[in-house]
């Protein structure tokens, strides 16, 4: 009988993942192996994939671990590798609450942009210490056939680009990539967010993710677009001394995002596995090739 691998399925407002305990780092995740397992045909399905490996056995997260026990090796559904997820990070802590390793309350998680605090309240919701954005200066532009729209460069770690649109139907059917400009503001590619007003502090976005493509939802996304939307506004809590709170409407649910005059971002929302199993080492051979 062939190895299994053990999985589970999660999602975090319908961003869903294949999660992968594998808390020795003892698996071989290659680029082909994470997008087999992504497939959603042919494999798992998932828009990325959560390794969950000790801190203390991942040579990224090594430095990490007297702060914060486990590690999110976060994947893109191509294979490729990104510094944070916000989505996952409280799916991962969902489910090592499952998994018995932390109980309610708070926690820490190493993600490849830094430790995260994470409370997982008794209501069900997760709140996740987002950290602080960063502004990169200029000017960027994003395109989708033939309009285009001024955009803010926020990154949560990882890098987005946020459009204030008219009508969320101008984002097209986003099966490839928006052109952004200039692309040297993006050397490692960029995350694309196309906003609509809903009402006072509230708006409705959808996302191309980098290395995922149109997704439910992005919770790093929404962070930006809470940060981006308070410059709009005038709400900018680092100019107003009080906190600025948005609530954020995704395809896939909802996220209320606050941000703090000292720029951290805290984000909210619920956290759902949905199925464990095993996975056929032989078929993931096989189908890594
Ligand atoms: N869906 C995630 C973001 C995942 C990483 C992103 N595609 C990237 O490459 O930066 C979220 O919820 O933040």
């Amino acid at each position: 009988m062939s190895t299994r691998i053990a999985f589970l399925k999660g999602h975090g407002t319908e961003n869903d993942f294949v999660i992968v305990p594998d808390p020795e780092n003892a698996l071989d995740l290659s680029p082909a192996a994470v997008a087999a397992l992504c497939d959603r045909r042919a494999g798992i399905g998932g828009d990325g994939v959560l390794h969950v490996v000790r801190s203390a056995a991942h040579p990224e997260a090594r430095e990490m671990a007297a702060e914060a026990e486990w590690f999110m090796d976060y994947r893109n559904g191509d294979g490729s590798v990104a510094e944070m997820c916000g989505n996952g990070v409280r799916v991962f802590a969902r489910y090592l609450q499952h998994a018995g390793h932390v109980a309610e309350g708070d926690l820490t998680i190493a993600t490849r942009a830094g430790v995260r605090t994470v409370h997982l309240a008794k209501d069900g919701d997760v709140t996740v210490g987002m950290g602080a954005a960063r502004l990169p200066e200029g000017e960027v532009t994003v395109a989708v056939g033939e309009r285009s729209w001024p955009a803010r460069n926020v990154n949560m770690g990882n890098p987005h680009a946020v459009a204030f649109v008219a009508d969320l139907a101008h984002a097209g059917d986003l099966y490839t990539a928006p052109p952004v400009s200039p692309a040297a503001a993006y050397p490692d590619g960029v995350n694309v967010e196309f906003v609509v007003d809903r009402g006072p502090r509230h708006v409705a976005m959808r996302v191309h993710e980098r290395g995922s493509g149109e997704t439910r939802s992005c919770g790093t996304g929404a962070c930006a677009v809470a940060v981006a939307a308070a410059r709009r506004d005038g709400t900018d809590p680092a100019v107003t001394g009080t906190p600025a709170t948005y609530t954020v409407d995704l395809p896939g649910g909802r996220l209320v995002i606050t941000e703090r005059p000292d720029g951290e971002i805290e984000m909210t929302g619920p956290a759902v596995i949905v199925a464990e199993g095993e996975i056929d080492a032989d078929w993931l051979a096989r189908a890594v090739g």
